[in-house]
């Protein structure tokens, strides 16, 4: 199923405190945004990447993509939010296709994860990639234990999520005119009251979003290059 996808790497990455936008970070020679957008350069239903980019970094993202000779991306302009950076994206999407929204700070996602989620998300209409917690979570306030929840029925959410474009359309547009702003995608489309579908991942997709995952990104990349030699 062919499909479009949209990158967010319009942060300031501050949690890594590498003084600069994490996304330029290189793992293993290469800038991790290219580790992210390559994914999809080499997905041959995927039709257009939509990578969004901070003002001032947009000539560079170009010339990366220049560089590594990455085909089918636009380059356009993000926003304060995360949630502006997606819905800038959004006006370069066809209304017919499936679209994608995956960070640019996750660069492990596999094409079986991809292409599970995009299945679902055609059948659904929204769909969302994630693995079921591991540990006990607990809610907390004021440094007291206010209630542990059933682990059950708790999920890390994680991108890729997928979408027919115009209900991710007229979810952001909604949002935007309640000013209600959500920690993904998926969360708006809910909030419209329309039904999201969890689609099996992989605890390897991580977000690089603090200096210690760097090491963990080293060594998933490391053990995916042991398994393909
Ligand atoms: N205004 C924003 C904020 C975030 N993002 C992107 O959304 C993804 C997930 O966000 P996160 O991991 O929080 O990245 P940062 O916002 O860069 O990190 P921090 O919150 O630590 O500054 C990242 O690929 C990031 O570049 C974006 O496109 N536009
Ligand atoms: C979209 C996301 O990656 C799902 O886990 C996450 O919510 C992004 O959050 P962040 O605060 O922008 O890192």
């Amino acid at each position: 199923m062919k499909y479009s996808v949209i990158i967010p790497a319009a942060g300031q990455g501050k949690r890594m405190k590498a003084g600069m936008n994490k996304q330029f970070l290189e793992l293993r020679g290469e800038p991790l945004i290219i580790h992210t957008v390559r994914l999809f350069v080499h997905d041959a239903s995927c039709q257009k990447i939509v990578l969004v980019a901070n003002r001032d970094e947009c000539v560079m993202m170009k010339t990366l993509m220049e560089k590594y000779q990455l085909s089918k991306v636009v380059v356009i302009e993000g926003g304060e939010e995360r949630q502006d950076s997606v819905r800038n994206g959004l006006a370069y999407v066809e209304e017919e296709q499936i679209v994608l929204v995956h960070d640019g700070a996750r660069p492990f996602v596999t094409d079986v994860v991809i292409k599970r989620l995009i299945h679902k998300a055609a059948k659904s209409g929204a769909a969302t990639v994630a693995v079921p917690v591991k540990d006990t979570i607990k809610r907390v306030f004021s440094g007291k234990v206010i209630d542990t929840l059933k682990r059950d029925e708790l999920w890390l959410i994680q991108t890729p999520q997928a979408f027919k474009a115009p209900l991710l359309k007229e979810a952001h547009k909604r949002a935007l005119e309640a000013e209600l702003i959500g920690t993904d995608d998926a969360s708006l489309v809910e909030w419209l009251g329309h039904e999201v579908v969890i689609s099996e991942g992989d605890y390897q997709n991580i977000k690089l979003t603090t200096p210690e995952d760097i090491v963990f990104a080293e060594a998933i990349m490391q053990e995916k290059e042991r398994r393909k030699s």
